[in-house]
């Protein structure tokens, strides 16, 4: 395997994998699951929830507690709302194994609550974006959560998250040099035994056994608009809505991280996180999606 990172460049096999085929329904197109935190703190989930549905699952549900219900009801339309009040209710509405892609983090609160809702959503071994909340929730006791994650498993920390999680990774060594953002987040990979999505304008995405990409918003693609709040919420629901259509957790992971930034780009100056679900329909026109 090369030590070099690939660089995504989107591209003829990526576009072709994102077209919806004539003959397909909604469920070939699989149903995300995005939680929601307390009332009041919705939006970070319904900014998720909102570019898996762009992305094109077929189905989003936000669960969210039962006091935020009439809070996203008000928000939400196309997207579907279900009460999920805590660790138990999450466990009763994944009997329903067509949810074959979950989100957790997002504004979901720091704390015990949320690390139940992590431990039940990957026991139940669907599809899984980590991002925020659930992954700062396990800062005290990172191993804890590297107990639990699995190959399907996707952590979309910031530089701020992952230092909390990888704290031995992400701090320079009191002798030697310190890792690149490719080193370091080649060795949280493998670790965690799962992806793992180093946000930044130099993205980096690698697996257990490896295998790298970058994702550069810089240069001929600088993206600064996208350092703005919900950004990444954005973000974690379009690898959602792939893992939802059926994409492996890296692919999902490059093809979301390349058009996120695709958007940003289409967009221009004054974008905010709302914009960038919303720029996905000129962006896939104009791949010819
Ligand atoms: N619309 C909504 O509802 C929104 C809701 N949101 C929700 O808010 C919650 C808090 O999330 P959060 O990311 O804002 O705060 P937190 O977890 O404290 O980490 C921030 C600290 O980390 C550090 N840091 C270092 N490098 C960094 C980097 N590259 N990018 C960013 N930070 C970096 C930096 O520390 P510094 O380096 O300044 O010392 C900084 O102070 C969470 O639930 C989230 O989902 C947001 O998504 C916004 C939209
Ligand atoms: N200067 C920048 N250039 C390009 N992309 C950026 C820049 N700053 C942040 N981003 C991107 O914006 C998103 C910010 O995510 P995050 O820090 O989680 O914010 P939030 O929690 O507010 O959603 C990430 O996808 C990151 O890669």
């Amino acid at each position: 395997m090369s030590k070099d990172p690939r660089h995504i460049t989107g591209g003829p096999a990526m576009i072709d994998a994102l077209r919806k085929k004539p003959q397909q329904h909604k469920y070939d197109h699989g149903h995300a699951l995005i939680l929601s935190g307390g009332a009041g703190r919705g939006g970070a989930a319904r900014l998720a929830a909102r570019g898996a549905l762009r992305i094109g699952a077929g189905l989003v549900t936000l669960g969210c507690p039962p006091a935020a219900l009439q809070e996203n009801a008000a928000q939400l339309t196309a997207i579907m709302l279900k009460r999920v009040e805590d660790a138990r209710a999450l466990k009763e509405v994944l009997e329903d194994t067509r949810l074959n892609a979950l989100c957790l983090g997002p504004a979901l609160g720091l704390g015990k609550d949320t690390r139940a809702l992590v431990e039940t959503a990957l026991a139940a071994g669907r599809a899984t974006v980590l991002d925020a909340d659930a992954l700062s929730s396990f800062a005290e006791a990172p191993e804890a959560l590297f107990e639990m994650l699995h190959p399907e498993t996707v952590l979309t920390p910031h530089a701020g998250e992952f230092a909390r999680l990888f704290p031995d990774i992400a701090e320079a060594p009191a002798e030697g040099p310190a890792l690149s953002r490719v080193g370091a987040t080649r060795a949280a990979a493998a670790r965690a035994g799962c992806i793992v999505l180093l946000k930044g304008a130099h993205t980096v995405i690698a697996d257990p056994g490896g295998r790298c990409a970058v994702n550069s918003a810089l240069y001929d693609r600088s993206a600064p608009w996208l350092a703005t709040a919900g950004a990444g919420d954005v973000l974690a629901g379009f690898i959602t809505g792939l893992l939802a259509r059926g994409f492996a957790p890296m692919q999902a992971a490059e093809t979301a991280a390349w058009l996120h930034v695709e958007c940003a780009l289409r967009f221009g100056p004054g974008l905010v996180a709302e914009d960038l679900p919303d720029m996905l329909p000129q962006v896939f026109r104009a791949l010819e999606v």
